[in-house]
């Protein structure tokens, strides 16, 4: 579904992504891990081309990403992406803050707008709270409006940015959950993320990422059982080390 070859981005002179290759299949889950200032980030951003690669071919469906016939906002539709920092209208509603771009964007009416949030609120337990202003809410529960949100623009892939870095441990948990529920629908997702647990929990694919490079990609039950690169070995080491594994 989704196919990268070649993926190159420099930020001034610094190599960030070095000649990357991603095939995603449809239903695939796939979490990128690695060290802070690997590309992670940088290459899930590039995929919806909120950042413009300097070389590399990305295609959704065989359909390159830059090809007109998407336009951006067609492209970001087929693939939503949702951040730490979630970001929601703090003056509207979250019916309102969930039906915006569907109605702005895809030119929808309000009461079909409306029926589709619902909808995907119902999907991850946030129905009750449609008509909360986000003050109202946790920042897990912030969290699943913005998955809402995402989800409600009907994307193909979504793609998720270290969607848990920003909440208090207990809430990572009900964050986490709703994201299982997605997998369970059939979603196809590409994932950043530094919780090896969700990592290992949640993936179909890992793949490692080392200065810019996808240096290992497999199963999670390999990837952390038996990694073979030996950069991948010291990065999950370092993380055993630090309780974070
Ligand atoms: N807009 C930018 N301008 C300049 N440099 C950038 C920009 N965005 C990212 N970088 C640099 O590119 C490198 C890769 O960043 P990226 O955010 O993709 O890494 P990451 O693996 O996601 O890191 P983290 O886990 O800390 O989020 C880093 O060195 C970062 O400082």
């Amino acid at each position: 579904m989704i196919r990268i070859r070649g993926l190159t981005k420099y930020f001034g002179t610094h190599l960030v992504l070095d000649r990357v290759d991603l095939d995603v299949e449809r239903h695939e889950v796939v979490c990128l891990i690695g060290a802070s200032g690997s590309g992670k980030s940088t290459l899930l951003r590039c995929i919806n081309r909120l950042i413009e690669p300097d070389y590399g071919e990305i295609a959704l469906d065989g359909v390159s990403v830059s090809d007109a016939s998407f336009g951006k906002t067609g492209l970001q539709r087929r693939v939503g992406i949702v951040f730490q920092s979630y970001n929601l209208f703090p003056h509207m509603r979250v019916i309102d803050n969930v039906t915006l771009a569907p109605r702005k964007v895809q030119r929808l009416a309000r009461a079909a707008a409306e029926a589709r949030a619902l909808e995907v609120l119902a999907l991850l337990g946030m129905e009750s709270f449609a008509y909360a202003y986000p003050e109202q809410l946790s920042g897990g529960q912030q969290q699943r409006v913005a998955l809402a949100r995402a989800l409600a623009g009907q994307p193909d892939v979504l793609l998720l940015d270290e969607v848990t870095a920003a909440l208090d441990p207990e809430l990572v948990g009900e964050v986490m959950a709703a994201i299982r529920g997605l997998k369970a629908r059939g979603l196809t997702m590409v994932i950043v993320t530094h919780e090896m647990g969700f990592a290992r929990g949640l993936a179909d694919r890992v793949c490692f990422l080392d200065g810019g490079r996808i240096i290992e990609e497999a199963p999670p039950e390999q990837l952390f059982a038996a990694p073979e690169h030996p950069r991948t070995q010291a990065f999950l080491h370092r993380l055993l080390e630090a309780g974070r594994l």
